[in-house]
């Protein structure tokens, strides 16, 4: 390790970045005796444009149409807020991918490589609640992991899975019209703020990387539809997974070509001279479109980007396949006849769902509008139309879960609360964001008198309960006391 003041970094690391970087290495090593910059993005789905009200002294990202730097102190994973999901804690330079990405309402997105979920919960706000989001992670603890982000921040139209990526690919061929391929990468740009980091960099580690990162995006290419589009992103420097990756791409796929992503011009170009012992001569201009964020130059970490973009109907397409392509693929036709067995089966489960939603929620058929039921035992799934048959993929969360059955009545779930607002619902009440939110986030039960504000009337049976307006769980009142239903895995000590 070569000890910098504040820091020690990998001897091959440091010579290597001397001898790509030249005369700029001096800029590049500085910027690890600085502090680096703390960044997370509102939640559009819940706080539309309003800041929730915690979050006073922030300063916005430029490059992230959601994104704020906050100051260390604030520490906002430690405020109910942050389990309402008002926003999500998100390194500044990695906001710039889902604004890359782009996705558009009604689009068909995969984000292959997803734990934890800050790129899924960025692509999520800006697909409005609209189409499918397909969020994949191998490691099942992980995807565990990002199963509950997409939960805490009130997503409805996402679909959790965890699989290899080649395990995907069959059932999603040309499907997707944006894939985000967040590499796992040798994260030498995450040295600043992960020791571990650190500790795990060797040039072999690179070498590993890199080959791994071509399979995964073979795999990429694979799903994407023609004219779709591929964000391939990285958290660190080394050619080898940055341009060199992109360079051996474009030679094995010919079908694609780069384009610049929308925000490139905050930050610089990628460096083509860096891939000419893997590329093609006349591939040096176009990857000069990919994207370097260095850490000297931005306030945030170290990043790399390429936008691919499949050759074909170059139309965008909002909203899926055209129609001829829906009939091909038989995914229409597949999905209907699966709806209809168990609409059979599960006929009394679904009645006993529709009839709580009338009860509880304003507009149940604004809730349903592009999804349909689905049961998995006891639960009760709300999942995105354009969801294809799943059979043969192992899915953590198909969709929104409404509820689950108990003897016969439906008691909602978790994930619903967080998606509905309180202007959905019949029946709401206020924590505030002090030590009533606090007990309530404890598990305990909550006396109407502790209640800054309610919905009106005498509370009875399924109340949603909010912080600063925003859903932060179920409770159940009767006569004068809420009973607490946060779930027990996430109540705080
Ligand atoms: C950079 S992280 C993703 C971070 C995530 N996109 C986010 O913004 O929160 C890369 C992820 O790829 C996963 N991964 C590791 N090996 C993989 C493989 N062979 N194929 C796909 N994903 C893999 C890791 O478990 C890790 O969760």
């Amino acid at each position: 390790m070569k000890k910098m003041e504040n820091i020690s970094l990998p001897e091959a690391f440091v010579e290597k970045m001397s001898r790509l970087l030249g005369d700029g290495a001096g800029n590049f090593f500085e910027s690890y005796e600085r502090e680096r910059s703390f960044g997370l993005r509102v939640n559009p789905l819940k706080a539309g444009e309003r800041l929730p009200g915690l979050l006073s002294g922030l300063e916005r990202i430029p490059w992230s149409r959601e994104g704020f730097y906050y100051p260390e102190e604030l520490r906002p994973g430690k405020h109910p807020l942050h389990e309402a999901g008002a926003y999500y804690i998100q390194e500044p330079s990695a906001q710039a991918c889902a604004e890359a990405l782009d996705p558009r309402p009604g689009e068909r997105i995969l984000d292959l490589c997803a734990a934890p979920g800050g790129k899924s919960t960025h692509l999520a706000g800006k697909m409005e609640q609209k189409g499918l989001l397909v969020c994949n992670e191998i490691h099942p603890a992980r995807a565990k992991i990002l199963s509950q982000n997409i939960e805490r921040m009130g997503i409805g139209n996402a679909v959790v899975t965890n699989m290899e990526p080649a395990g995907l690919v069959p059932g999603f061929r040309e499907f997707f019209d944006g894939i985000a391929v967040d590499a796992p990468c040798s994260g030498e740009g995450m040295f600043r703020k992960d020791e571990n980091a650190r500790l795990e960099w060797s040039p072999a580690q690179v070498a590993v990387c890199a080959a791994r990162q071509d399979q995964i995006l073979d795999c990429a290419a694979a799903m994407v539809r023609p004219g779709g589009r591929i964000l391939y992103s990285t958290c660190t420097f080394s050619p080898e997974e940055n341009e060199q990756t992109a360079a051996r791409f474009l030679e094995r796929h010919p079908e694609f070509c780069l384009e610049r992503p929308r925000a490139a011009g905050f930050f610089s170009e990628g460096r083509p001279e860096w891939a000419e012992s893997v590329g093609l001569k006349e591939q040096r201009d176009e990857l000069r479109k990919t994207v370097r964020i260095w850490p000297h130059e931005t306030g945030g970490e170290g990043h790399f980007m390429a936008l691919f973009v499949k050759n074909g109907d170059g139309t965008g397409n909002a909203g899926g396949m055209e129609p001829e392509r829906r009939q091909k693929d038989g995914r229409k036709k597949r999905g209907g006849e699966k709806k209809d067995k168990r609409a059979g089966k599960d006929q009394g489960e679904l009645m006993e769902a529709a009839r709580f939603l009338k009860e509880n929620v304003r507009e149940p058929d604004r809730l349903l509008a592009g999804r349909r039921f689905l049961t998995f035992g006891d639960n009760v799934y709300l999942v995105p139309e354009e969801t294809p048959e799943l059979s043969k993929i192992r899915v953590l969360r198909p969709g929104l879960q409404a509820g689950t059955l108990k003897k016969g009545r439906m008691e909602p779930a978790h994930a619903l609360a967080l998606f509905l607002k309180k202007e959905d619902v019949f029946q709401w009440a206020e924590l505030g964001t002090g030590e009533t939110a606090a007990k309530y986030l404890r598990g305990e039960a909550i006396g109407a008198g502790e209640l800054e504000a309610v919905s009106g009337g005498d509370l009875k049976g399924w109340v949603l309960m909010t912080v600063d307006g925003f859903s932060l769980g179920f409770a159940k009142a009767d006569r004068g006391v809420l009973k607490n239903h946060y779930p027990k895995g996430l109540r705080r000590p």
